[in-house]
Order: C-alpha cells, then structure tokens, then sequence
C-alpha cells in the first residue's frame, strides 16, 4: 500500500538568473566580476543587487533566493522527510521546477547555497552524477497535475482560518495531498491554481514559518 506523503511546493519563488535587460548595471557586473561569474548567470539577490532591481517590474519582490534556502533547509530536515513522508519542490517566478531528492543534504552556508543555485540553473541537474537537484521548465499547473494528488491547499492570508494542528488533521486525510507555500516576501501568488485557500495565522507570517507549521501538524497526525 503507497504511503502517505505530503507534497510540499515552494511556489512562484523569487529564485531566478539575473534577467538579461539589467546584465549590463554596475551592481550587476562589480558583483559578477568579484564573483568570477559572467553576468547571465549569477542568481539574482536583493540584497546585492538593490539599486539593478529597481529597473525591474516586480523589484521590490524579486531577488529573494535566501526565503527558498530558509524553507528548504527547515524542510529536509525535518522528522517528517526523515521518515519519508515529505517531498519538497521549488516552482520559480519564471516556470522552472526543481525538483529535490529527499536525502539531499542542502549547504548550511548561504553563499555555497548561491552557488549550488548557480550551478543548477547552468547544468540542468546538481550533482552532475547523482542529480539530488533537478531543473525542469514547467508552470504550477503542470507540477500539480503531474503530482496527481488527491487535494491541493494553498497556504493564503485571506484563505479559511483553521488553527495548525486542525489542519494537520485534515491533511492526514488524503494520500498524497499538496501544500502551496509562497515563496515571495509581499504579495500575492502570480500563478492561477485551484485549490483550498487555507490561513493558520490572523497575520501574515513568512514563509518559512508556515512550512514548519504545516510539516510538524501533518507529522502529529502521522508518525505515531
Ligand atoms: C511572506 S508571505 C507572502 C506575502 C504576504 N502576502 C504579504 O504581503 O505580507 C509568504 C507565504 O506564506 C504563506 N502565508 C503567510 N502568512 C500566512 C497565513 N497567515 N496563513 C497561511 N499562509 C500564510 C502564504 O503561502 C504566502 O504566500
């Protein structure tokens, strides 16, 4: 009999290349040139890059690479991936999926998480023999249908308030249901996706903090 297993999506994640209209700003080619990277291919990162995103629509959300780093490390390690029940991935702003071997073991440190960004949106797979990362070009939708779950949740402010540990008792009741977490720092989803709009919390938390709350409800309610 399948397992039951929660399908966690990072979604429309501020996790993407330096788009090609800004390759040629100064904060862009000084950080590259310090980097020994071209242009085109480092990660776009707010924190470097402020005054280049500010020419770009969507720059006050973009370039936020550390919100998908915090959340995949709180997710793989936690006792639910441990105890093989938790699939992780990363649906980007720009429609590439990656896709995570359950056993990877993500850098601690932020920069080697850069470059492990870096060297996946260039190759495709990360580590080039085992592939524990995969890209993929591929819309929300498609994620989703691909998955065939049996009920998709999308984590939203506005959705209905159900506290934690209720929600874990409602997941637990479907065999591979999918949890949507936004992977951006202000607003709303860019992706249409049906689904059941769910809130944990009367404000808005970060998304880190509502992936550990849905993986430790669901972990409750599972691993006995
Ligand atoms: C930092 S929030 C997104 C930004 C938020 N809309 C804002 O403008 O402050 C990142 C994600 O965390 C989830 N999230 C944040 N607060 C939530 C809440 N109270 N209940 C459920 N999910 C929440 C949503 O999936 C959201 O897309």
């Amino acid at each position: 009999m399948e397992k039951k297993r929660l399908h966690l999506i990072i979604a429309d994640a501020e996790l993407e290349t330096v788009p090609e209209t800004i390759v040629d700003h100064p904060a862009i080619v000084n950080y590259a040139k310090r980097r020994k990277k071209k242009p085109e291919r480092v990660i776009l990162d707010s924190t470097y890059h402020h005054s280049a995103l500010r020419q770009l629509e969507d720059g006050g959300r973009r370039g936020r690479p550390d919100i998908v780093h915090i959340c995949l490390l709180n997710a793989l390690d936690s006792i639910l991936n441990k105890e093989d029940r938790l699939r992780v991935y990363v649906h980007t702003r720009n429609d590439y999926v990656i896709y995570i071997d359950p056993t990877t073991r993500l850098p601690r440190n932020y920069n080697r998480f850069i470059g492990l960004m870096e060297s996946l949106f260039e190759k495709g797979a990360v580590p080039e023999d085992l592939k524990l990362l995969r890209l993929e070009k591929k819309s929300l939708n498609d994620l989703i249908s691909e998955i065939k779950p049996d009920a998709v949740f999308i984590m939203h402010e506005n959705g209905e308030f159900m506290i934690p540990k209720h929600f874990g008792k409602l997941l637990s009741k479907f065999k591979r249901p999918i949890v949507i977490v936004g992977g951006f720092p202000h607003g709303d989803f860019r992706s249409k996706v049906e689904g059941i709009k769910i809130s944990l919390y009367r404000e808005p938390l970060m998304a880190w903090t509502i992936v550990n709350e849905v993986i430790v409800s669901y972990e409750w309610e599972v691993i006995k």
